[in-house]
């Protein structure tokens, strides 16, 4: 039976969509590499505020403003200096009458409302400078204009209070999420369990001794992991040979194991199809969607675990996955959804009426050059650039047509 490329994502997304569901959460450190990128599964709350505390935005002089006031480059005002506050230190006080030396991020000091930074003062670098308990402090410094009141001074909770939303449920950890989470006290992060998937490839024909007669590498198992990588899935791999005997013990272990299992190759016409011939009794879908490449596909719901089954020849298996998985995981992901570019075609294209084709091309001097259909062509998936989809219906596009290009996201 052949069916549509829209049929056979509702089918997926009511395959996968309880999958998803289902995941439950985990607790990670939340400044780990783990963390990055994972969806928070609850709202989370501000610790402490941002800042932590009031501190300087300048190396500067911490001041009382009024003692300043009457500042001018002819009448300079010359205060001696307190103890130096540095980034680290507890908070020092103001003694009356004198001003504090203080570094960026140090705590202001109490009693101080202005900060005048140090090429503003007469010397315009600090002199040798005493730190709380380490001494006298010894020395003055300049002043030729006022300072008004908060300049240069970072209020404690000005960007967020304490107590307050840092995020929602479902947002994604991005780099600056994360250290917005970090700097609001937060040390552990509830997220959304990460999908676990096996990746089957299957053929006698893949083998790692590549000199043999008829044997080729397995490119589907790296290529689809790391495309799986970028979505933070826990991927494994499995190669099985045609025999839908162990085939069939191999997925009945591992739907123990994960959430979803991905099998590749072993879907068509042939007389070895192991996929298709061991999931089949099983209650598994195959079919053909009017689609090239990545026509022949299938999928089953087995007892713990979902199966996907995507064809063999690698540039069916990727974008299989870019057609089919994609979509979901970028929501699952809180993803946006990727927006077309518009290009003039650098040549004619044909594509066979009945089918949703989906070409691969390469833009050059601003144009889209479009590659050859052929679903083996792995090289040329790799320089590809670009995705153009010529829906049903359409048999040729001419030299010069605009046509929309999706960014290959591999
Ligand atoms: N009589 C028909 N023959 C074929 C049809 C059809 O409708 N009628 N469909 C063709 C299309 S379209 C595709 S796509 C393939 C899909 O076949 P399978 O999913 O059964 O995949 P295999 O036969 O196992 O492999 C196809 C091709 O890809 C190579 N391959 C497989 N796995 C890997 C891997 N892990 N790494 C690298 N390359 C791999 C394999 O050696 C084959 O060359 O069927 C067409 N035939
Ligand atoms: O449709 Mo197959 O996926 O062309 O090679």
């Amino acid at each position: 039976m052949t069916c549509t490329l829209e049929n056979h994502r509702t089918e997926l997304v009511a395959l996968l969509s309880p999958v998803f569901a289902s995941l439950g959460s985990e607790v990670l450190p939340a400044g780990s590499v783990e963390a990055s990128n994972r969806i928070l599964s609850q709202d989370l709350y501000a610790q402490l505020p941002i800042p932590a505390f009031t501190n300087s935005q300048m190396d500067g002089y911490a001041a009382r403003s009024a003692d300043l006031a009457e500042a001018t480059p002819g009448s300079p005002i010359c205060l001696p200096l307190g103890f130096t506050a540095a980034a680290g230190d507890p908070q020092i006080t103001l003694a009356e009458g004198t001003v504090s030396p203080v570094m960026t991020g140090a705590m202001i000091p109490a009693g101080a409302d202005t900060v005048i930074p140090v090429e503003e003062s007469v010397a315009g670098s600090f002199p040798d400078l005493v730190r709380a308990h380490q001494g006298e402090p010894h020395g003055s410094a300049e002043f030729t204009a006022p300072s008004e009141p908060g300049r240069f001074i970072r209020t404690a909770g000005i960007d967020l209070e304490a107590g307050a939303l840092v995020a929602k449920a479902g947002t994604r950890l991005t780099p600056t999420m994360i250290a917005a989470l970090v700097s609001s006290g937060l040390r552990e992060v509830p997220v959304r369990r990460a999908l676990k998937v096996a990746v089957c490839t299957t053929g006698d024909e893949l083998s790692d001794d590549q000199r043999s007669q008829g044997q080729i590498p397995d490119s589907n198992s790296p290529m689809l992991t790391s495309w799986l990588h970028q979505y933070q899935i826990q991927v494994r791999t499995l190669q099985l040979p045609d025999d839908p005997a162990r085939f069939a013990l191999a997925i009945d272990a591992l739907q123990e194991q994960v959430d979803l299992i991905l099998t590749v190759g072993g879907i068509s016409a042939g007389a070895y199809e192991v996929v298709s011939q061991a999931l089949s009794p099983l209650g598994g879908t195959f079919h053909h969607v009017a689609i090239q490449p990545g026509g022949p596909q299938g999928f089953a719901q087995l007892s713990q675990a979902a199966v996907l089954c995507f064809p063999g020849n690698p540039v069916s298996a990727l974008l299989s996955a870019e057609l089919f998985l994609a979509p979901l995981l970028r929501q699952f992901n809180a993803l946006p959804e990727p927006a077309p570019k518009s290009y003039p075609l650098a040549g004619d294209v044909t594509s066979p009426e009945h089918k949703h084709q989906v070409r691969r091309g390469v833009i050059k001097d601003g144009a889209v050059e479009i590659l050859g259909p052929g679903s083996h062509l792995v090289h040329d998936l790799a320089r590809a650039d670009a995705l153009v989809h010529i829906p049903i219906g359409v048999s040729k596009l001419s030299a010069g047509q605009q046509i929309e290009t999706w960014s290959m996201n591999v």
